[in-house]
């Protein structure tokens, strides 16, 4: 690769089409990606430094933690809260809002964040990642909740990082979404996949099968059919996959097109969705429609949603464009 590109050097190029930028944006993304990068040596290490397993603590959705849940979030809060950046953090490891702490500055972001995306997969050695959403709060301000419950729509960037076999950053400004592949060597993020865009048409979905008893007609419905193949009414043989990691289902789906589908379910109608709007659905919503898919909750675009609560659930149904228009058609229908 002739002309390396690094991420610092793209987001300058996008940010001089603005006049007036003051740069702390380029400042932030590169607090994040410090922060990942720090993750990746983590992840990477694994039992080498004794990180995995159990924390035997609990998060605010009630799940058990990995130690990794806590280190990751840690590591993310602990890159991010002195920078003068940023007016206050949202993490899925944390119940209420993170502030700022009183002798740092305050700076006009807001970062919602998972730090550690898949995490099911992180003792047996899968993929895995960090999500998140950045959107402007009032600059020189401790935020407050209400900062923070806006709609998607209002995101200025939106990314991931997959720790896959190689560690990729998937982003968006609003234009158009670009990875960058970690060049371990020299320590930087590097620009390798220019402008991606997801295929309209797929013979891939993606979806957790063992909860097919619970999900509704229009759901069950489009799996049927799926199953069916070339007999069935939409003509083609699918294909399956389930990887159990939102980021690597999206940038698959990024790649090659395909459909994932984590969608409304009866099994509890206290907890009727898995996946978070604030630090999952809504940035990879963001990316998604930028490389020009669809994302809904199967009747509502996903970044029209108006939140109620950091943690917040919703039913998520992201991919390729004539796919999801089809779901979104079938719970029309019924
Ligand atoms: O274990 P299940 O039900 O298959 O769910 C897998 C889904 O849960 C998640 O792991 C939830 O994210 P966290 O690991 O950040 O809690 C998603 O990445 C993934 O798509
Ligand atoms: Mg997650
Ligand atoms: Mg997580």
């Amino acid at each position: 690769m002739t002309n390396k590109v690094t991420l610092t050097q793209f987001i300058i190029e996008q940010q001089r089409e603005f006049p007036g930028t003051s740069g702390s944006f380029t400042a932030l993304l590169n607090d994040i990606a410090t922060a990942c990068k720090k993750i990746s040596h983590y992840v990477n290490r694994g039992e080498l430094i004794g990180v995995l397993g159990s924390a035997e603590s609990e998060n605010v959705q009630g799940e058990v933690q990995k130690k990794l849940d806590i280190i990751t979030n840690d590591i993310m809060v602990s890159a991010l809260n002195w920078t003068g950046r940023l007016a206050g953090m949202a993490s899925e490891e944390i119940d209420e809002m993170i502030k700022i702490p009183g002798h740092y500055p305050k700076g006009k972001y807001l970062v919602a964040f998972d730090p550690l995306d898949g995490s099911s997969n992180i003792d047996v050695n899968l993929a895995v990642g960090t999500i998140f959403s950045i959107l402007r709060s009032r600059e020189g301000i401790d935020a407050d909740l209400q900062d923070f419950l806006r709609k998607g729509e209002e995101q200025v960037c939106a990314g991931f990082v997959l720790y896959g076999p190689s560690t990729m950053m998937v982003l968006t400004t609003g234009h158009g979404v670009n990875a960058f592949t970690l060049d371990q060597d020299i320590g930087e993020f590097i620009l390798t996949h220019r402008d991606m865009r997801i295929p309209e048409e797929t013979a891939e979905f993606a979806i957790n099968m063992t909860n097919q008893r619970f999900w509704e007609p229009p759901v069950q419905r489009y799996i049927a059919e799926c199953l069916q193949g070339t007999e069935g009414p939409l003509g083609k043989n699918y294909n399956m996959r389930w990887i159990a990691s939102l980021v690597a289902e999206v940038y698959r789906i990024l790649t090659r097109g395909g459909i994932f589908m984590y969608p409304l379910d009866c099994r509890n109608p206290e907890k009727p969705a898995k996946l978070r709007l604030m630090y999952e659905a809504n940035p990879m919503a963001f990316i998604i429609e930028q490389a020009g898919g669809v994302c809904t909750t199967g009747r509502e675009r996903i970044l029209d949603i108006k939140p109620t609560d950091i943690h917040q659930r919703v039913p998520l149904i992201l991919g390729s464009k004539h796919e999801v228009e089809r779901i979104v058609r079938y719970h029309q229908e019924n």
